[in-house]
C-alpha cells in the first residue's frame, strides 16, 4: 500500500531569512494534487499523487526519489506547465492554471539560443513578458554579475561552457523576478566538480536573491547540501514517502557533507529507497 502523507513545514527551523519555517507565509500551497496522463493507445498512467505539501516563502526544497516517480511531472504541475487531474495549487494565495508569472523555470539543458549572445538570451523573457528594455538590460547586465559572468554578457553560447551556460539559465529565469526558482535536475548534465561549484553558486545565489527554491535531482548528497527540505517520493505514483527538515546552518562548505548530521540525514533517506525498493 502506498503512503499518502499530509505534510506541511511545520517544524522550526532557522534557515538564511532567520525566521522560522512555521512564521513565514506559504510561496505554495498543494492539497491532494494528482496527475493522471492519457497514453497515445487510449491507456492512463497515474504518474503523481495525491500529494498535499506547504513550502513557506524562502525556503529551498529539493525533491528526489526513484525515475519515473513524477519529479518532473510535480514541476510542471506547480508552474503551469500541465494542467492536473485533481487537487490545487496556490502559488502566493492564487490558485495556479497555466503558466505562473511569479515562477522561474530551470531545465537540465540550458537551451540557450545559439545566435544570441549571452546577456540577449538573459533578456527573452523580459522581450517575451513585454518588460521595459532599458530596465530589464541594467538588470541582465547585474544578473550575470550574480551568476559570476560579469566580462561574459557578449560571449555566445557555444563560447561558454557548460556550467556557464546554466548560470546563463539561471539569470535568464530572475529576469522577471518572479519570487519562486523551479529546477529541473540542472546540473544534472555537469560534470562532478562543475556541479559542486554550481550547489555553492546557487546558495548564494538563493541567499543573496532571497528566493523559494524548488530543485529536483537524482542525488541524495546534492538534496541534503541544498535542501532546506528534502521532498522523498515514492515509486510511481510519486506519493510522499518522507519530508525531511535539514537542520543545517544556511551558509554551507562542502565539508559539511562529511559531518555526522549529514551522515544521519543521509541514512535516513536512503532507508525510504531501500524500504521501498526504488530502483
Ligand atoms: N506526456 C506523458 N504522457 C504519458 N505518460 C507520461 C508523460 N509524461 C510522463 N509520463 C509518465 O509519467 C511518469 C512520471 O514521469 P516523470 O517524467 O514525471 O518522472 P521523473 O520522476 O521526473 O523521472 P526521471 O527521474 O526518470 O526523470 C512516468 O511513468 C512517465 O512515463
Amino acid at each position: 500500500m502506498s503512503i499518502v502523507r499530509d505534510t506541511s513545514f511545520s517544524q522550526e527551523t532557522e534557515n538564511a531569512a532567520g525566521a522560522t519555517a512555521a512564521s513565514r507565509p506559504a510561496a505554495i500551497v498543494v492539497d491532494a494534487l494528482e496527475k493522471t496522463y492519457a497514453t497515445h493507445d487510449g491507456g492512463k498512467v497515474q504518474a503523481l499523487g495525491p500529494i498535499s505539501v506547504t513550502v513557506p516563502q524562502g525556503g529551498f526544497m529539493t525533491i528526489v526519489g526513484p525515475s519515473g516517480c513524477g519529479k518532473s511531472t510535480l514541476l510542471k504541475l506547480l508552474s503551469g506547465l500541465i494542467p492536473r487531474s485533481a487537487g490545487s495549487i496556490r502559488v502566493n494565495g492564487e490558485e495556479v492554471r497555466e503558466p505562473h508569472r511569479d515562477i522561474g523555470m530551470v531545465f537540465q539543458s540550458p537551451v540557450l539560443l545559439p545566435w544570441k549572445t549571452a546577456i540577449e538570451n538573459v533578456l527573452l523573457p523580459a522581450r517575451v513578458l513585454g518588460l521595459d528594455m532599458a530596465t530589464s538590460r541594467v538588470r541582465a547586465q547585474e544578473l550575470l554579475d550574480m551568476v559570476g559572468l560579469a566580462d561574459f554578457a557578449n560571449r555566445y553560447p557555444n563560447e561558454l561552457s557548460g556550467g556557464m551556460q546554466q548560470r546563463v539559465a539561471i539569470a535568464r529565469s530572475l529576469i522577471h523576478d518572479p519570487s519562486i526558482l523551479m529546477m529541473d535536475e540542472p546540473f544534472g548534465a555537469l560534470d562532478a566538480m562543475t556541479r559542486e561549484v554550481m550547489n555553492l553558486e546557487l546558495l548564494r545565489i538563493w541567499r543573496k536573491a532571497g528566493k523559494t527554491v524548488i530543485f529536483v535531482t537524482h542525488s541524495i548528497p546534492e538534496a541534503i547540501f541544498l535542501g532546506t527540505h528534502v521532498m522523498v517520493l515514492s515509486n510511481r505514483p510519486g506519493r510522499i514517502a518522507d519530508l525531511v527538515t535539514v537542520d543545517l546552518p544556511a551558509e554551507r562548505s562542502l565539508d559539511i557533507m562529511s559531518t555526522d548530521a549529514f551522515g544521519v540525514y543521509s541514512k535516513r533517506i536512503r532507508s525510504q529507497f531501500n524500504t521501498q525498493g526504488f530502483i
